[in-house]
């Protein structure tokens, strides 16, 4: 019999897995999109590195304010370095952009003043300082402002523009070999012989899965129940990749080959074989050369759920990122019993409703872990702890955003 520990602690066990130093790679930074920053990227300067103004306007000494009339004696347009200076009576016309001309410390904006012939007066007032950006308005010199294990998206690249950075320093992504294992799944397009035959949607599950957490995938499709194909898969596989994972042969059947592989062909070093979840109970997580073997069940919503579970954290890991699997909080709309003493996954329908994530069940079909389809359309993971009592009507529950995994 089997050893079958708790979530929690496989959990534990995934994430005390050492993985080998990553590599890096200098890219463009619009290439960089959804790659995650190697290193610390730190300010050199101020930005701004001068008082420059926020709005169209005159430059003055703020005690002007109070005078009836100022002289303009110059123009300062952005990308312009004005020669001459403020001093008491006299403006210069500065636009958004431009330094503020030495011995200005306010802007009065072009709407708060009359021009009468080369002289404005001032109609309306403004606070002392008034649209000047200070100098580091925006970051200061040895500012961090984005900080290793970011993700880059659209801000962090025009951050890094803007600090005259074309290439920066990212993670490569871990490769994962997918493989779908069974002598009843057929690949896409593949002739249908007899009636117990069915499509294979997990090594394409899988794949779409991990690419969208930004793993780069080997797609080693389907094969056959045969001892010899599963440990040349695997041979292949580990070779060239950081994480294997298959999918089917690991539950009690006659043909669950694929642990018999992993733990006599192999000869990997087996971390757990079952855990008290559902759906997923019998994954096996191995280690072979420094290398992840994660074989999950055959079931299609099992193995998705698993690879959920335990492949997108190693993803994240590999990627030395602050990513994590996106678990919040939400009220449940009805009661809904504990059904036995294991972690439990549920697929629900997510609403967010007046500032908060509500549940159902709505439309989700009972059944065994072959269901798929309860992952389509708002969906989400409601999370049972093994300890956890019966949920009532209007309780906070832990639920995974599934959406956000796309
Ligand atoms: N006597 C017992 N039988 C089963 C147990 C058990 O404890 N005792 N556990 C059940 C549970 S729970 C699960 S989960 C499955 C897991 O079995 P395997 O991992 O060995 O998976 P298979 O038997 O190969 O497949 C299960 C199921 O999934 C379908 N399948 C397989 N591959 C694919 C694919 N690529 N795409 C879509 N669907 C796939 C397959 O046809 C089977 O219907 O074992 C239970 N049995
Ligand atoms: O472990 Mo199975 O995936 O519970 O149905």
């Amino acid at each position: 019999m089997r050893n079958f520990i708790s979530y929690k602690k496989s959990i534990e066990i995934l994430n005390n897995i050492e993985l080998n130093k990553r590599a890096t790679q200098k890219v463009f930074i619009t290439n960089a999109i959804s790659k995650v920053v190697a290193k610390d990227i730190v300010a050199l300067e101020n930005s701004p590195s001068f008082p420059t103004s926020a709005m169209d306007g005159y430059a003055i000494k703020y005690e002007d304010l109070e005078k009836n009339l100022i002289e303009i004696i110059d123009k300062n347009p952005a990308g312009y370095v004005v020669e001459s200076q403020v001093s008491i009576g006299k403006c210069i016309k500065t636009f958004t952009g431009s330094l503020m001309p030495k011995g200005s410390d306010t802007l009065i904006p072009i709407e708060n003043v009359e021009v009468i012939d080369n002289k404005i007066k001032i109609i309306k007032k403004v606070p002392f300082g008034f649209a000047v950006r200070q100098i580091g308005e925006n970051y200061k010199e040895n500012e961090v402002l984005i900080k290793k294990g970011t993700v880059i998206g659209f801000a962090e690249v025009g951050v890094l523009a803007s600090l005259n950075i074309s290439q920066v320093e990212v993670i490569v992504n871990p490769t994962i070999a997918v493989a779908s294992t069974g002598s009843e799944v057929l690949d896409l397009g593949e002739t249908q012989t007899n009636d117990s035959q069915i499509r294979s949607s997990n090594h394409l599950t899988l794949e779409a899965l991990f690419k969208s957490n930004k793993a780069d995938v080997l797609q080693m499709g389907i094969v056959k129940d045969d001892i010899d194909s599963i440990t040349n898969m695997f041979e292949i596989a580990l070779s060239k990749t950081d994480i294997v994972v298959t999918t089917g042969g690991v539950s009690v059947g006659d043909y669950d080959f694929v642990q018999d592989v992993i733990k006599d062909r192999l000869k990997a070093d087996v971390l757990f074989h079952g855990v008290t979840i559902k759906p997923g109970m019998h994954i096996l997580v191995a280690i072979k050369d420094k290398k992840i073997i994660v074989a999950l069940p055959g079931f299609a919503y099992s193995s998705t759920v698993c690879a959920i579970l335990y492949v997108l954290p190693l993803i994240f890991r590999f990627r030395d990122s602050n990513e994590k699997l996106p678990i919040v909080k939400a009220k449940i709309t009805q009661n809904y019993p504990m059904k036995m003493k294991k972690t439990i996954f549920t697929a629900c329908n997510v609403h967010y409703v007046n500032g908060q994530y509500e549940i159902d069940f709505e439309g989700k079909k009972e059944g065994t872990s072959a269901i798929l389809t309860n992952m389509l359309e708002n969906p989400a993971l409601l999370i049972q702890d093994e300890d956890s009592q019966d949920l009532k009507i209007g309780d906070l529950v832990d639920i995974l955003l599934l959406d956000q995994l796309k």
